[in-house]
């Protein structure tokens, strides 16, 4: 938690890459570098590699993927500039800018880290037959969207939104409405001040990524939309068969999100407080005033669907600007930085996902592991004359087919809820769950939890997930009316994510048993994806070990590190 610019110094990078045994040097993850390099020029099957790196929240993945980036950049340098245009920026430094923007708009300050990644990463860096970076691309895992309208106690939103609110010239805050000390709702703890907040690296590194100065503006625009969208407030009505009311200063809010999404403010307002029901053979439409609750969830998915939508342009915009044609080059490292094991006091889909993720990845090392211990054994069964067989060991495979597994998992139980289009009954839901997975020796429940819920038996540790609304989640319903103003918008970079051809809305209804498409089945086959990747590369580790819970500088709290469970932090042991 401080930082020492001798370890991780250009001098540094150079002796582990000019040493004739860099394993014989300090440990240290350049060490780790310099052998996945040296791996690739030796071309011996498999050439491509990839570097997974694990560790707790806080414990310093994302620093350690940045200096890996950053060794590579040096050691592995183009020496061309590109296409032979000195105005286009390096490929090294164009690879090194993603990271401000990615964090910018994909970290946030959290309990346990104030720089904390909500979302996975995956980070291919590109090398020519010379062994020279000359392209790289980036896929991204989950990002934690909910967070844009909602941010636990003591937690913040993403950094972009204080990163526009404090750094914005006096020009650009009228520009975008955002006069200074105004109070936004969903922008707690802003008078923390974080190292983070810096809005000039942020833009600086877009420019040289090729999102120009008027983009920059239009999507800080937007965000400042979503700000005022969020001191939208609604109240009952006093009579049910008309729309909830707005207070005088809601109104001026609703007015200043609908200037700054170029959505007229009486549609923006239809859209939230209205739904549109088709019934019947005629087809019938009827409109229906949505209920308080009802009107504060079509604001937040409101919120959360741009948020997404701009975040995953941003990542297209970014492998647009790194990446090359793959004829140019020949091989790959990869580096993972995915979200550490979770486990809170309530735990929701988010965890769900993130830990079969974590399932998934041990049993990759745990395979990997036995399989490099069982080569040295084998030859010297073979120098002996005997026969050796190879143990293929799954680590905690009940556990993955508890989640995940055919026909029956709690994925599919979870889709096919989805697909039948229930609403959804948590109670019969878990008693549906217990019937299908009784037998799996990774369920059982916490019965002394008025909530109905579901435990499982990770490979860290149990977890218990509440089943209140994760059926929910996982359809991530859009209401077609959101989506049709999102299109009609006559805002440029709304007009760019919100495409009238595409067609937004997850309707179960028409979708059939193959297609249905939710949460878990698209980070299931994105997993899927990866996994193909990774186990055609060999693999290399890094496990980070966070020093203490609090996130202290120069502190080494032994008994925290080898705690069996580092993935609590203290508060919420004790309310454990
Ligand atoms: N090698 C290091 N030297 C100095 N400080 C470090 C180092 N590694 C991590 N840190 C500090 O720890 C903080 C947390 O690290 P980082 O964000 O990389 O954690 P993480 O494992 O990626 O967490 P998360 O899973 O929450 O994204 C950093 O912001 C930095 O302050």
């Amino acid at each position: 938690f401080q930082p020492i610019s001798c370890l991780y110094s250009p001098e540094l990078m150079r002796e582990y890459h000019v040493a004739v045994r860099p394993q014989d040097l300090k440990p240290h993850i350049f060490a780790v570098a310099e052998e996945t390099y040296r791996n690739v020029q030796s071309q011996i099957d498999p050439i491509n590699q990839s570097i997974i790196v694990s560790g707790e929240s806080g414990a310093g993945k994302t620093w350690t993927s940045r200096c890996l980036m950053k060794f590579y950049a040096s050691v592995a340098a183009s020496v061309t500039s590109p296409k032979g245009n000195e105005a286009v920026e390096r490929i090294e430094k164009r690879v090194l800018d993603s990271n401000p923007i990615m964090e910018a708009f994909g970290n946030a300050c959290t309990l346990r880290n104030n720089n904390s990644s909500r979302f996975g990463k995956y980070i291919q860096l590109h090398l020519d037959r010379f062994h020279h970076l000359s392209s790289a691309s980036i896929q991204t895992f989950l990002l934690e969207k909910t967070r844009v309208a909602y941010q636990a106690p003591n937690e913040r939103n993403f950094h972009i939104f204080y990163q526009i609110t404090k750094g914005a010239t006096a020009e650009e805050r009228l520009a975008w409405n955002l006069p200074e000390g105004a109070d936004y709702r969903w922008l707690p703890n802003s008078e923390r001040n974080l190292e983070e907040d810096c809005f000039e690296v942020t833009r600086d590194a877009m420019f040289h990524l090729g999102i120009d100065h008027s983009t920059q503006n239009n999507i800080f625009k937007v965000l400042s939309g979503l700000l005022h969208l969020g001191n939208i407030q609604f109240s009952n009505p006093g009579d049910e068969s008309l729309p909830c009311e707005l207070e005088d200063k809601a109104k001026d809010f609703v007015k200043t999100a609908g200037d700054l999404l170029k959505i007229p403010v009486e549609e923006l307002l239809e859209s939230l407080r209205i739904r549109t029901i088709t019934a019947g053979k005629q087809q019938q439409v009827f409109k229906k005033p949505c209920s308080r609750t009802e009107c504060d969830t079509r604001r937040d998915c409101l919120a959360k669907v741009i948020y997404a939508k701009l975040f995953e342009w941003l990542v297209l915009v970014i492998n647009e600007s790194i990446y090359t044609d793959a004829s140019l080059w020949t091989s790959f490292i990869g580096l993972l930085d995915v979200y550490g094991f979770e486990a809170f006091p309530e735990n929701n889909l988010e965890q769900l996902c993130i830990n079969y993720a974590n399932e998934k990845l041990q049993q990759h090392f745990v395979a990997h592991y036995l399989k490099a211990q069982q080569i040295p054994t084998e030859l010297k069964y073979a120098s002996e004359g005997l026969q050796w067989s190879f143990i293929n060991y799954q680590d905690n495979q009940s556990c993955l087919d508890l989640i995940e597994g055919n026909p029956l998992s709690i994925f599919s139980l979870l889709n096919e809820e989805c697909r039948l289009n229930r609403s959804s009954n948590p109670d019969l839901f878990q008693t549906r769950i217990e019937k299908a997975l009784s037998d799996n020796q990774c369920l059982s429940r916490d019965k002394f939890s008025k909530k109905p819920n579901f435990i499982i038996s990770h490979y860290a540790g149990k977890v218990c997930y509440q089943l209140a609304a994760m059926v929910e989640k996982n359809k991530d319903p859009i209401p077609p009316e959101l989506v049709h103003v999102l299109q009609n918008s006559k805002d440029d970079l709304l007009q760019k994510l919100f495409p009238i051809a595409e067609n937004h809305q997850n309707n179960t209804k028409t979708q059939n048993r193959a297609a249905v498409v939710t949460v878990v089945s698209k980070f299931k086959s994105s997993l899927e994806n990866l996994m193909q990747i990774l186990n055609s590369t060999k693999p290399h580790y890094i496990r980070c070990i966070k020093p203490n819970a609090d996130c202290k500088a120069m502190t080494f709290r032994k008994e925290e590190v080898i705690s069996p469970k580092p993935f609590f932090t203290k508060s919420e042991t004790s309310q454990k």
